[in-house]
Protein backbone atom coordinates (compact mmCIF):
# COMPACT_ATOMS: atom_id res chain seq x y z
CA UNK A 1 0.00 0.00 0.00
CA UNK A 2 1.37 3.57 -0.91
CA UNK A 3 0.73 4.68 2.54
CA UNK A 4 3.41 2.49 3.92
CA UNK A 5 6.04 4.36 1.70
CA UNK A 6 5.67 7.86 2.40
CA UNK A 7 7.42 8.86 5.05
CA UNK A 8 6.24 8.90 8.59
CA UNK A 9 5.23 11.83 9.49
CA UNK A 10 6.19 12.11 13.16
CA UNK A 11 9.53 9.94 12.54
CA UNK A 12 11.01 9.22 15.48
CA UNK A 13 13.88 7.37 14.66
CA UNK A 14 16.52 6.51 15.59
CA UNK A 15 14.78 6.53 18.77
CA UNK A 16 13.16 3.79 20.11
CA UNK A 17 11.66 5.26 23.47
CA UNK A 18 11.63 8.61 25.45
CA UNK A 19 12.84 8.22 29.58
CA UNK A 20 11.46 10.86 31.57
CA UNK A 21 14.66 11.60 34.18
CA UNK A 22 13.45 13.19 37.31
CA UNK A 23 15.20 13.35 41.20
CA UNK A 24 12.31 11.22 42.92
CA UNK A 25 11.00 12.01 45.75
CA UNK A 26 9.30 10.20 49.25
CA UNK A 27 6.18 8.62 48.96
CA UNK A 28 5.27 8.46 52.88
CA UNK A 29 7.01 9.61 56.21
CA UNK A 30 9.40 6.18 56.18
CA UNK A 31 10.85 7.36 53.04
CA UNK A 32 11.86 11.08 54.35
CA UNK A 33 15.34 9.71 55.89
CA UNK A 34 16.43 7.43 53.63
CA UNK A 35 15.63 9.50 50.63
CA UNK A 36 17.46 12.57 52.22
CA UNK A 37 20.34 10.26 52.75
CA UNK A 38 19.86 9.11 48.89
CA UNK A 39 19.83 12.81 47.87
CA UNK A 40 22.92 14.37 50.30
CA UNK A 41 25.62 11.59 50.05
CA UNK A 42 28.97 13.10 50.05
CA UNK A 43 27.74 16.46 49.80
CA UNK A 44 28.40 17.71 52.82
CA UNK A 45 25.02 19.30 53.64
CA UNK A 46 24.95 20.41 57.50
CA UNK A 47 22.85 17.86 59.76
CA UNK A 48 20.61 21.04 60.87
CA UNK A 49 19.67 21.81 57.77
CA UNK A 50 18.76 18.22 56.95
CA UNK A 51 16.60 17.51 59.87
CA UNK A 52 14.89 20.94 58.57
CA UNK A 53 14.37 20.11 55.40
CA UNK A 54 12.98 17.10 56.55
CA UNK A 55 10.40 18.71 58.34
CA UNK A 56 9.19 20.26 55.27
CA UNK A 57 8.65 17.08 53.89
CA UNK A 58 6.81 15.85 57.11
CA UNK A 59 4.25 18.46 57.18
CA UNK A 60 3.31 17.51 53.61
CA UNK A 61 2.89 14.01 55.33
CA UNK A 62 6.05 12.91 54.28
CA UNK A 63 5.06 13.31 50.64
CA UNK A 64 7.12 15.21 47.79
CA UNK A 65 4.43 16.05 45.44
CA UNK A 66 7.41 15.97 42.63
CA UNK A 67 6.09 12.18 41.68
CA UNK A 68 2.39 13.00 41.39
CA UNK A 69 3.60 16.09 39.58
CA UNK A 70 5.95 13.02 37.06
CA UNK A 71 3.05 10.81 36.49
CA UNK A 72 0.86 13.61 35.31
CA UNK A 73 3.38 14.50 33.03
CA UNK A 74 3.96 11.41 31.94
CA UNK A 75 0.48 10.91 31.40
CA UNK A 76 0.36 14.23 29.32
CA UNK A 77 3.24 12.80 27.46
CA UNK A 78 1.54 9.72 26.28
CA UNK A 79 -1.96 11.59 25.16
CA UNK A 80 0.19 14.16 23.35
CA UNK A 81 2.08 11.27 20.79
CA UNK A 82 -1.28 9.71 20.52
CA UNK A 83 -2.94 12.68 19.68
CA UNK A 84 0.11 13.85 16.91
CA UNK A 85 0.60 9.73 15.60
CA UNK A 86 3.78 9.30 17.30
CA UNK A 87 4.15 5.97 18.49
CA UNK A 88 6.87 5.84 20.71
CA UNK A 89 6.93 4.16 24.75
CA UNK A 90 7.84 6.98 27.84
CA UNK A 91 9.28 5.59 30.56
CA UNK A 92 10.29 7.33 34.05
CA UNK A 93 13.28 6.92 36.32
CA UNK A 94 14.87 8.89 39.07
CA UNK A 95 17.98 9.94 41.00
CA UNK A 96 17.17 9.27 44.25
CA UNK A 97 13.93 7.39 44.70
CA UNK A 98 12.14 4.62 42.98
CA UNK A 99 11.23 4.15 40.29
CA UNK A 100 15.09 4.19 40.16
CA UNK A 101 16.98 5.01 36.97
CA UNK A 102 19.01 2.04 36.86
CA UNK A 103 15.58 -0.22 37.22
CA UNK A 104 14.20 1.73 34.29
CA UNK A 105 16.89 1.19 32.32
CA UNK A 106 17.20 -2.69 32.44
CA UNK A 107 13.38 -2.63 32.47
CA UNK A 108 13.90 -0.50 28.85
CA UNK A 109 17.02 -2.48 27.57
CA UNK A 110 14.79 -6.12 28.71
CA UNK A 111 11.94 -4.41 26.43
CA UNK A 112 14.27 -4.37 23.94
CA UNK A 113 14.97 -0.40 23.74
CA UNK A 114 18.42 0.53 22.26
CA UNK A 115 18.21 4.12 21.44
CA UNK A 116 16.89 6.13 24.02
CA UNK A 117 15.86 9.82 24.17
CA UNK A 118 16.21 11.30 28.16
CA UNK A 119 14.34 14.09 28.98
CA UNK A 120 15.17 15.66 32.67
CA UNK A 121 12.32 17.77 34.82
CA UNK A 122 15.71 20.65 34.88
CA UNK A 123 15.63 23.15 32.23
CA UNK A 124 18.83 24.95 32.80
CA UNK A 125 22.23 24.37 33.07
CA UNK A 126 24.31 23.55 36.09
CA UNK A 127 25.91 20.44 37.93
CA UNK A 128 22.55 19.87 39.39
CA UNK A 129 20.43 20.16 36.88
CA UNK A 130 22.54 18.59 34.25
CA UNK A 131 26.07 16.83 34.65
CA UNK A 132 24.87 15.61 37.73
CA UNK A 133 22.07 13.38 35.82
CA UNK A 134 24.24 12.54 33.18
CA UNK A 135 26.46 10.95 36.05
CA UNK A 136 23.02 9.01 36.98
CA UNK A 137 23.15 7.65 33.23
CA UNK A 138 26.32 7.03 33.25
CA UNK A 139 26.43 4.46 36.57
CA UNK A 140 22.56 3.46 35.59
CA UNK A 141 24.76 2.48 32.05
CA UNK A 142 27.49 0.66 33.96
CA UNK A 143 25.03 -1.55 36.24
CA UNK A 144 23.88 -2.89 33.51
CA UNK A 145 27.60 -3.53 31.59
CA UNK A 146 28.15 -5.53 35.17
CA UNK A 147 25.18 -7.62 34.86
CA UNK A 148 25.92 -8.22 30.96
CA UNK A 149 22.97 -6.41 29.90
CA UNK A 150 23.23 -4.62 26.06
CA UNK A 151 24.04 -1.10 26.43
CA UNK A 152 21.12 1.14 24.96
CA UNK A 153 22.53 4.39 23.71
CA UNK A 154 21.27 7.29 25.60
CA UNK A 155 21.13 10.84 24.28
CA UNK A 156 20.21 14.12 26.68
CA UNK A 157 17.64 16.23 24.88
CA UNK A 158 18.74 19.90 25.19
CA UNK A 159 17.83 22.49 27.64
CA UNK A 160 14.59 23.90 26.90
CA UNK A 161 14.01 26.87 29.34
CA UNK A 162 13.78 28.88 26.69
CA UNK A 163 11.50 26.62 24.81
CA UNK A 164 7.94 28.56 24.20
CA UNK A 165 6.17 25.44 25.12
CA UNK A 166 7.85 26.50 28.77
CA UNK A 167 7.55 29.65 28.70
CA UNK A 168 4.21 30.23 27.21
CA UNK A 169 2.30 28.80 30.20
CA UNK A 170 4.74 30.81 32.84
CA UNK A 171 3.24 33.83 31.30
CA UNK A 172 -0.08 32.70 31.80
CA UNK A 173 0.59 31.73 35.14
CA UNK A 174 1.73 35.20 36.02
CA UNK A 175 -1.20 37.31 34.18
CA UNK A 176 -3.12 34.83 36.35
CA UNK A 177 -1.76 35.66 39.44
CA UNK A 178 -1.52 39.39 38.24
CA UNK A 179 -5.21 39.60 38.15
CA UNK A 180 -5.55 38.36 41.46
CA UNK A 181 -3.95 40.41 43.35
CA UNK A 182 -5.99 43.67 44.47
CA UNK A 183 -6.77 46.04 42.13
CA UNK A 184 -4.91 49.33 43.47
CA UNK A 185 -1.61 47.90 44.11
CA UNK A 186 -1.82 45.13 40.86
CA UNK A 187 -0.38 47.93 38.27
CA UNK A 188 2.68 48.60 40.95
CA UNK A 189 3.72 44.91 41.64
CA UNK A 190 6.71 43.72 41.58
CA UNK A 191 7.80 40.10 39.79
CA UNK A 192 10.41 37.91 41.74
CA UNK A 193 11.34 35.51 39.31
CA UNK A 194 12.80 32.77 41.78
CA UNK A 195 15.09 29.64 41.13
CA UNK A 196 17.07 27.12 43.23
CA UNK A 197 20.26 29.33 44.47
CA UNK A 198 23.37 27.16 43.86
CA UNK A 199 27.05 27.75 45.27
CA UNK A 200 28.55 30.51 43.86
CA UNK A 201 31.22 28.61 42.31
CA UNK A 202 28.73 25.93 40.98
CA UNK A 203 27.28 29.06 38.93
CA UNK A 204 30.57 30.87 37.56
CA UNK A 205 31.06 26.81 36.18
CA UNK A 206 27.57 26.10 34.88
CA UNK A 207 27.26 25.83 31.23
CA UNK A 208 30.11 25.05 27.99
CA UNK A 209 33.14 27.35 30.08
CA UNK A 210 34.17 29.52 27.06
CA UNK A 211 31.03 30.28 26.41
CA UNK A 212 29.57 32.32 29.65
CA UNK A 213 31.45 34.81 32.28
CA UNK A 214 30.61 34.72 35.76
CA UNK A 215 27.44 33.52 36.74
CA UNK A 216 27.86 31.14 33.80
CA UNK A 217 25.27 29.62 31.68
CA UNK A 218 22.51 29.26 34.60
CA UNK A 219 22.46 32.99 35.58
CA UNK A 220 22.14 33.98 32.30
CA UNK A 221 19.41 31.50 31.12
CA UNK A 222 17.45 32.60 34.18
CA UNK A 223 17.98 36.33 32.99
CA UNK A 224 16.56 35.33 29.53
CA UNK A 225 13.53 33.36 30.64
CA UNK A 226 13.32 36.46 32.96
CA UNK A 227 13.19 39.12 30.68
CA UNK A 228 11.26 37.25 27.85
CA UNK A 229 8.28 36.93 30.52
CA UNK A 230 8.44 40.53 31.27
CA UNK A 231 7.77 41.39 27.74
CA UNK A 232 5.09 39.35 27.40
CA UNK A 233 3.01 40.00 30.37
CA UNK A 234 3.88 43.69 29.05
CA UNK A 235 2.64 43.04 26.03
CA UNK A 236 -0.47 41.69 27.56
CA UNK A 237 -1.39 43.95 30.23
CA UNK A 238 0.71 47.31 28.80
CA UNK A 239 2.54 47.56 32.55
CA UNK A 240 6.62 47.44 32.61
CA UNK A 241 6.47 45.58 36.13
CA UNK A 242 9.63 45.76 37.65
CA UNK A 243 11.39 42.78 38.23
CA UNK A 244 14.43 40.76 40.02
CA UNK A 245 15.66 37.56 39.89
CA UNK A 246 15.77 36.19 43.27
CA UNK A 247 16.88 32.12 44.86
CA UNK A 248 15.92 30.16 47.30
CA UNK A 249 16.28 26.94 48.81
CA UNK A 250 19.91 27.52 49.95
CA UNK A 251 21.58 24.64 51.83
CA UNK A 252 25.26 24.45 52.08
CA UNK A 253 27.32 25.73 55.01
CA UNK A 254 27.14 29.11 55.79
CA UNK A 255 30.64 30.34 54.92
CA UNK A 256 30.35 28.94 51.69
CA UNK A 257 29.01 31.78 49.07
CA UNK A 258 25.76 30.82 47.39
CA UNK A 259 23.89 32.37 44.74
CA UNK A 260 21.79 35.74 46.58
CA UNK A 261 19.49 37.67 47.69
CA UNK A 262 16.89 35.08 49.04
CA UNK A 263 13.51 35.40 48.23
CA UNK A 264 12.04 36.27 52.07
CA UNK A 265 15.13 38.86 52.20
CA UNK A 266 14.84 40.30 48.80
CA UNK A 267 10.04 40.70 50.24
CA UNK A 268 11.68 42.08 53.05
CA UNK A 269 13.22 45.22 50.79
CA UNK A 270 10.93 45.31 48.52
CA UNK A 271 8.59 46.49 52.05
CA UNK A 272 11.03 48.36 53.31
CA UNK A 273 10.71 50.47 49.75
CA UNK A 274 7.13 51.00 49.61
CA UNK A 275 6.83 48.33 46.61
CA UNK A 276 2.79 47.46 47.36
CA UNK A 277 2.69 43.73 46.04
CA UNK A 278 4.68 41.23 44.55
CA UNK A 279 4.26 38.17 42.11
CA UNK A 280 6.94 35.19 42.65
CA UNK A 281 7.59 33.34 39.45
CA UNK A 282 9.32 30.09 40.27
CA UNK A 283 11.04 29.90 36.57
CA UNK A 284 13.77 27.50 38.23
CA UNK A 285 11.48 24.79 38.70
CA UNK A 286 9.32 22.39 36.08
CA UNK A 287 6.55 21.44 38.41
CA UNK A 288 4.95 22.24 42.19
CA UNK A 289 8.66 20.29 44.05
CA UNK A 290 9.00 20.78 47.79
CA UNK A 291 10.59 24.36 47.06
CA UNK A 292 7.89 25.75 46.17
CA UNK A 293 5.45 24.23 48.48
CA UNK A 294 7.15 24.82 51.17
CA UNK A 295 10.28 27.41 50.28
CA UNK A 296 7.34 29.88 48.67
CA UNK A 297 3.77 28.59 49.76
CA UNK A 298 4.70 28.40 52.94
CA UNK A 299 7.81 30.00 54.01
CA UNK A 300 7.99 33.28 51.88
CA UNK A 301 4.04 33.70 51.71
CA UNK A 302 4.22 34.09 56.21
CA UNK A 303 6.60 36.02 55.92
CA UNK A 304 5.01 38.46 53.57
CA UNK A 305 1.91 37.77 55.57
CA UNK A 306 4.12 38.94 58.37
CA UNK A 307 5.12 42.34 56.16
CA UNK A 308 1.97 42.49 54.96
CA UNK A 309 2.76 42.55 51.99
CA UNK A 310 0.13 41.15 49.16
CA UNK A 311 1.97 38.69 47.28
CA UNK A 312 0.84 35.99 44.72
CA UNK A 313 2.47 32.52 43.42
CA UNK A 314 2.44 31.79 40.03
CA UNK A 315 2.05 28.56 38.65
CA UNK A 316 4.63 26.12 36.98
CA UNK A 317 4.45 24.37 34.10
CA UNK A 318 3.77 20.92 35.54
CA UNK A 319 1.88 18.62 33.07
CA UNK A 320 0.48 21.75 31.24
CA UNK A 321 -0.20 19.98 27.56
CA UNK A 322 1.72 23.27 25.70
CA UNK A 323 5.06 21.51 27.71
CA UNK A 324 4.17 17.74 26.43
CA UNK A 325 3.75 19.32 23.02
CA UNK A 326 7.28 21.15 23.47
CA UNK A 327 9.10 17.74 24.77
CA UNK A 328 7.68 15.99 21.92
CA UNK A 329 8.81 19.08 19.34
CA UNK A 330 12.39 18.48 20.91
CA UNK A 331 12.44 14.75 20.66
CA UNK A 332 11.74 15.12 16.77
CA UNK A 333 13.95 17.97 16.46
CA UNK A 334 16.73 15.92 18.24
CA UNK A 335 16.13 12.96 16.24
CA UNK A 336 16.31 14.94 12.44
CA UNK A 337 19.28 15.91 13.79
CA UNK A 338 20.74 12.49 14.27
CA UNK A 339 19.49 11.44 11.63
CA UNK A 340 21.73 14.36 9.80
CA UNK A 341 18.99 16.11 8.41
CA UNK A 342 18.61 20.25 9.12
CA UNK A 343 16.20 21.62 12.02
CA UNK A 344 14.39 24.68 12.87
CA UNK A 345 15.27 25.10 16.77
CA UNK A 346 12.47 26.70 18.74
CA UNK A 347 14.01 29.53 21.32
CA UNK A 348 12.59 32.45 22.72
CA UNK A 349 15.30 35.30 24.17
CA UNK A 350 18.36 36.13 23.62
CA UNK A 351 20.73 32.92 23.98
CA UNK A 352 19.02 31.03 21.32
CA UNK A 353 18.64 27.27 20.90
CA UNK A 354 20.66 25.63 23.56
CA UNK A 355 23.66 22.92 22.57
CA UNK A 356 22.30 19.06 21.97
CA UNK A 357 25.80 17.28 23.54
CA UNK A 358 27.39 19.15 26.64
CA UNK A 359 30.89 19.40 25.41
CA UNK A 360 33.77 18.29 27.68
CA UNK A 361 33.99 20.06 30.79
CA UNK A 362 30.34 21.47 31.01
CA UNK A 363 29.26 22.38 35.01
CA UNK A 364 32.25 20.52 35.81
CA UNK A 365 32.12 18.01 39.37
CA UNK A 366 33.74 19.08 42.58
CA UNK A 367 35.18 15.59 41.59
CA UNK A 368 35.15 13.65 38.35
CA UNK A 369 32.70 10.95 37.98
CA UNK A 370 32.28 9.31 34.36
CA UNK A 371 28.84 11.20 32.89
CA UNK A 372 26.98 9.43 29.89
CA UNK A 373 25.38 11.42 26.93
CA UNK A 374 28.14 14.20 26.36
CA UNK A 375 30.91 14.89 24.33
CA UNK A 376 33.16 13.32 27.50
CA UNK A 377 31.28 10.07 27.38
CA UNK A 378 32.83 7.05 27.67
CA UNK A 379 29.45 5.17 26.42
CA UNK A 380 28.96 4.85 22.58
C1 LIG B 1 19.68 23.53 40.90
C2 LIG B 1 18.86 22.53 41.70
C3 LIG B 1 17.64 22.03 41.37
C4 LIG B 1 16.80 22.45 40.19
C5 LIG B 1 16.94 21.56 39.06
C6 LIG B 1 15.98 20.42 39.17
O1 LIG B 1 14.77 20.67 39.27
O2 LIG B 1 16.45 19.28 39.17
C7 LIG B 1 17.28 21.10 42.40
C8 LIG B 1 16.10 20.32 42.42
C9 LIG B 1 15.61 19.59 43.48
N1 LIG B 1 16.13 19.45 44.72
C10 LIG B 1 15.30 18.68 45.48
C11 LIG B 1 15.52 18.30 46.82
C12 LIG B 1 16.72 18.55 47.50
N2 LIG B 1 17.82 19.20 47.04
C13 LIG B 1 18.80 19.24 48.02
C14 LIG B 1 20.06 19.81 47.93
C15 LIG B 1 20.56 20.60 46.86
N3 LIG B 1 19.87 20.96 45.70
C16 LIG B 1 20.71 21.70 44.90
C17 LIG B 1 20.39 22.23 43.64
C18 LIG B 1 19.24 21.96 42.94
N4 LIG B 1 18.25 21.08 43.33
C19 LIG B 1 21.96 21.82 45.55
C20 LIG B 1 23.17 22.54 44.99
C21 LIG B 1 21.85 21.14 46.76
C22 LIG B 1 22.94 20.96 47.78
C23 LIG B 1 23.45 19.57 47.79
C24 LIG B 1 24.07 19.17 46.48
O3 LIG B 1 25.02 19.85 46.05
O4 LIG B 1 23.60 18.20 45.88
C25 LIG B 1 18.28 18.53 49.15
C26 LIG B 1 19.05 18.29 50.44
C27 LIG B 1 18.49 19.08 51.53
C28 LIG B 1 18.63 20.57 51.31
O5 LIG B 1 19.66 21.08 51.71
O6 LIG B 1 17.73 21.17 50.71
C29 LIG B 1 16.98 18.11 48.84
C30 LIG B 1 16.01 17.35 49.72
C31 LIG B 1 14.19 18.26 44.68
C32 LIG B 1 13.02 17.38 45.14
C33 LIG B 1 11.94 18.28 45.67
C34 LIG B 1 10.67 17.56 46.02
O7 LIG B 1 10.71 16.61 46.79
O8 LIG B 1 9.62 17.99 45.49
C35 LIG B 1 14.37 18.82 43.45
C36 LIG B 1 13.50 18.67 42.25
FE1 LIG C 1 17.94 20.33 45.23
Amino acid sequence: MAEQHAPAPRDPAPYDALLLLSFGGPEGPDDVVPFLENVTRGRGIPKERLKEVGQHYFLFGGVSPINAQNRALLDALRKDFAGAGLDLPVYWGNRNWAPYLTDTLREMVLDGRRRVAVLATSAYASYSGCRQYRENLADALSALEAEGLPLPRVDKLRHYFNHPGFIGPMVEGVLASLADLPEDVRADAHLAFTTHSIPDAAADGSGPVAEHGRGGAYVKQHLDVARVIVDAVREETGVAHPWRLVYQSRSGAPHIPWLEPDICDHLEELHGEGVPAAVMVPIGFVSDHMEVLYDLDTEATAKAAELGLPVRRSATVGADPRFAAAIRDLLLERAAAERGKAVERCALGELGPSHDLCPIGCCPARSERPAAAGADSPYA
